[in-house]
């Protein structure tokens, strides 16, 4: 696994964006040969999006032969509602760039058979070839996607229930009102996410130091599923200072030495 530490949000935001546009550019999608990007939604890859919908406007990258499969999706919320991901994902992102609607894929929580609605977007996933690079955030928890503590590290797509401190948690979306977060969601499973090619997790500020601390220091464990990247062939974490301050000097200094030739 890697880790890169950048001094600040806006440094790790930049880091994120280069780095998934280095990669489409590489990678030279057409129409018949889509990249496949998996999307987070959360405050962490705000920054993110919108350094890429500025390089989309320079013209240095393109989302017209990218294929996208968001996380995750909140179970009963109206696509329309202001904190749905559906509209997280068009406001922070699908607005301001150039991919075409048929391209984008967000799991429908409102479906009415959600474990069908679960499966035929793991099939969709499947007939795309697997997903190039899949991008997350994590929760204080350490939770990847809504994968709470607990989960199976080989689960994919199904419906969640999400924990007391989730809702805490996202009810700052929510007037602060923790009475109105769903308390189920449809998420991604930590396989589908160990499927992808390669797996990009962004981490910043101080209430994510535990959780770093266990992506990084801790075992592999259930109780910390983004400890599972650990696994992975292709995993990089990238996370500002402020994330880093449980980590030990040497774990800190050691990924700083490692990586100080890579921009
Ligand atoms: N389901 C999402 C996760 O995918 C996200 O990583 C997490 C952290 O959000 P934030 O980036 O706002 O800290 O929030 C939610 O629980």
């Amino acid at each position: 696994m890697r880790l890169i530490i950048e001094k600040d949000y806006d440094q790790l935001s930049k880091w994120a964006a280069e780095h998934v546009i280095e990669r489409i550019n590489k990678f030279n999608p057409t129409p018949d040969h889509k990249f496949v990007l998996g999307l987070p939604t959360g405050s962490s890859p705000i920054g993110m999006y919108r350094a890429l919908a500025e390089a989309c406007k320079e013209g240095r990258v393109s989302f017209k032969n990218v294929l996208t499969f968001n996380m995750d999706e909140y179970v009963g919320l109206p696509e329309s509602h202001p904190e749905s991901y559906h509209s997280f994902m068009a406001k922070n992102f699908f607005d301001h760039v150039d991919c075409p609607k048929e391209n984008i894929h967000i799991l429908n929580g409102n479906a009415e058979d959600l474990e069908a609605e679960c499966a035929h977007y793991e099939q969709m996933i499947e007939e795309a070839g697997g997903i190039d690079l899949f991008i997350g955030g994590i929760g204080p928890d350490g939770h990847i996607a809504f994968n709470e503590p607990g989960s199976s590290l080989t689960s994919r797509t199904r419906q969640k229930t999400l924990t007391t401190d989730t809702i805490v948690a996202n009810s700052r979306f929510f007037d602060n009102d923790v009475n109105k977060v769903p308390t189920t969601a449809l998420t991604v499973g930590v396989g589908t996410v160990m499927s992808a090619r390669e797996v990009m997790i962004l981490v910043n500020g101080h209430n994510k130091t535990r959780a770093l601390q266990a992506a990084v220091e801790g075992p592999v464990t259930q109780m910390w599923t983004i400890s599972v990247l650990q696994l992975h062939q292709h995993g990089i974490i990238v996370a500002d200072e402020a994330a880093t301050d449980e980590l030990k000097v040497s774990t800190y200094r050691y990924f700083k030495d490692i990586e100080k030739n890579n921009l």
